[in-house]
Order: C-alpha cells, then sequence, then structure tokens
C-alpha cells in the first residue's frame, strides 16, 4: 500500500509510526512545512520526506490528511485536479464534515473520516470511521489499515464529535486518571517511577479485564469490594468528592466545546 500522511504533526507522526512498525505500507509519503523536526523517520528506508503534498498525493493511493481545520480546505483545493479513481481520501480533521469534503473534491471520491487517537504509534487506537456513499466500498480497507493499529468502529457521521471527545481527547482524560492515581500511590510510600508503573499497569488491567470478559465494570468492581472493606470505603469517598459527575460532566463539556467549534 502507498500511503500518504499530510500533515505530520502530533498525530500524522503517532499514524506514520503505528504503520511503520505493524508493516502496512510499501511506501509512505510524509509531509509538512517543517521537516527537521521528523527527520529521523527517514530511518525506516521506504519513508520519503517533502514539503510538497502534491509529491505525496501523487505517488500515493491513501491519503491521510492530520492537519489543522483551518488549513485542510486550502490543501485539498491545492490537490484535487491530482485525485484519480484509485484514491482513498482519509481525512482525521476535527469537526470537518464530510458534506464539507464533497464540496471541495465531489461526492464522487472515496472518501473517509476517521477518528483515531495518539496510541495509534503503540498500536493501540480506538479508531472511529465513517464513509460519503461512494467511500462505504473502502471502508474496509480503512477498517483493516487501522485494525493494525488497535480497535476499530464504523459509525454514523453524527456521532463523530462525540467519538473525538471519548477517544481522541479520552487518551489526556485516561491520562489524567493515570497520573492522579500515581500521585497518591507516592502519598502512600512508593517513589515516583515506582507509582507510575503500578498506576499504569493497574489501569491496562483493568481495560484488559473488561475486553477479555467482556463483563459490566460494576461486576468487577463487585469482586473487588470486601463488605466493609477498603475498596468501598475509596471508591464511596471518591464519589463523594463527584468523581463520575466530574468526567461525565468533563466529556459533555469537551463535547459542548467541540460544537462551538464546529459552528465558529
Ligand atoms: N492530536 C490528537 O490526538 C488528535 C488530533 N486530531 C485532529 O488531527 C489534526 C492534526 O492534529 P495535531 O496532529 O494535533 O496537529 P499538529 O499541529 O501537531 O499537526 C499538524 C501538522 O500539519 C502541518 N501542516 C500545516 N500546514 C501544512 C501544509 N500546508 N501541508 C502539510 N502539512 C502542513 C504542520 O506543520 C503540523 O506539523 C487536527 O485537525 C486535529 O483536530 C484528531 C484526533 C486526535
Ligand atoms: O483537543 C482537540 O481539540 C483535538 C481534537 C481531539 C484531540 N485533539
Amino acid at each position: 500500500m502507498k500511503i500518504a500522511i499530510i500533515g505530520a504533526g502530533n498525530l500524522g507522526v503517532s499514524i506514520a509510526r503505528g504503520i511503520l512498525h505493524s508493516g502496512g505500507a510499501t511506501s509512505m509519503y510524509l509531509t509538512r512545512r517543517n521537516l527537521s523536526a521528523i527527520r529521523e523517520l527517514e530511518a525506516y528506508g521506504n519513508v520519503t520526506l517533502t514539503s510538497d503534498n502534491r509529491e505525496a498525493v501523487a505517488a500515493a493511493d491513501i491519503l491521510i490528511f492530520a492537519v489543522q481545520p483551518g488549513h485542510f480546505g486550502p490543501i485539498l483545493e491545492s490537490i484535487k485536479d491530482l485525485l484519480h479513481e484509485n484514491h482513498v481520501v482519509i481525512s482525521t480533521i476535527t469537526g470537518f464534515g464530510i458534506e464539507r469534503i464533497e464540496s471541495i473534491l465531489g461526492a464522487d471520491r472515496h472518501i473517509i473520516r476517521a477518528m483515531p487517537n495518539t496510541a495509534i504509534s503503540v498500536g493501540r487506537s480506538m479508531t472511529c470511521l465513517c464513509a460519503n456513499e461512494k467511500g462505504g466500498k473502502r471502508l474496509e480497507l480503512a477498517s483493516a489499515i487501522f485494525n493494525r493499529m488497535g480497535h476499530t468502529m464504523v459509525i454514523p457521521e453524527n456521532r463523530m464529535q462525540a467519538a473525538t471527545v471519548i477517544c481522541a481527547s479520552g487518551i489526556a482524560f485516561w491520562m489524567r486518571l493515570i497520573r492522579a492515581t500515581t500521585q497518591g500511590a507516592i502519598q502512600l510510600g512508593f517513589d515516583a517511577r515506582e507509582a507510575q508503573e503500578l498506576a499504569m499497569h493497574t489501569c491496562h488491567g483493568a481495560a484488559e479485564l473488561l475486553i477479555e470478559s467482556g463483563s459490566h465494570p460494576e461486576e468487577e468492581i463487585d469482586r473487588v469490594t470486601t463488605p466493609m472493606g477498603c475498596t468501598i470505603e475509596g471508591l464511596n469517598e471518591m464519589e463523594h468528592q463527584g468523581l463520575s459527575s466530574s468526567l461525565i460532566r468533563g466529556v459533555v463539556a469537551s463535547f459542548d466545546k467541540i460544537s462551538q467549534i464546529r459552528k465558529g
């Protein structure tokens, strides 16, 4: 597969690393304006770095766009004459709908929106996908690409903003929970490195337990909470302090902000 990533910033580089580590591309073009920060990626051999988006589009079949929303329209305008029947356009751009992409490229293009997260660089992204009518025929291909770097779910486009909050911003929310648990562990006597190790692996185990067992979180909580024991004491104190409520409110605030950005 010949893949171009247009906009090799935080997310674009994470996607590139994920694809390169999983052996998912025969050749890869990475574009950005200042290439000095990504020179190390040339070590992979099959990677070409360029500031010329047109060169990358002409050389690839699968085009993954990971630029800031304000740059996306002008970039699409600048490359649209190069697009052919086989090109698959995959956009990771937040709040830039399929209709808007079609208004620039035309509806007769394979257009897919993907919402991955930065864990894609370690093969653990939760990636949501949707497509225009034509792109529907390439959803299997897109799922195959992103399944190599984690887990995918095909969703209707009207859920993409919610998916951005839960999956893309979600990485930051979980990081903050891991950091807070780490701080608690330090207060209980572990050094900082040990504390983070304990927090990370416990978090990892909790997620794996649900994925493998298919259980509801409360079922697993019931297995841990000894009556009158320390777990329920801790959980109830967290809830008195608003743990679930603050997480739900944070998710909704994040969603409201995306909706505002989209309107603006
Ligand atoms: N960072 C994240 O976790 C996620 C980001 N997104 C979306 O992905 C997009 C990119 O986000 P980030 O990687 O965080 O932004 P970023 O600012 O780190 O990366 C954008 C890159 O595009 C490059 N660029 C700007 N103009 C260009 C042009 N004309 N041609 C080629 N490259 C150009 C910039 O130099 C920069 O390296 C955004 O639209 C964001 O909403 C979506 C999901 C997760
Ligand atoms: O914070 C943001 O707005 C972008 C979208 C999801 C992740 N980063």
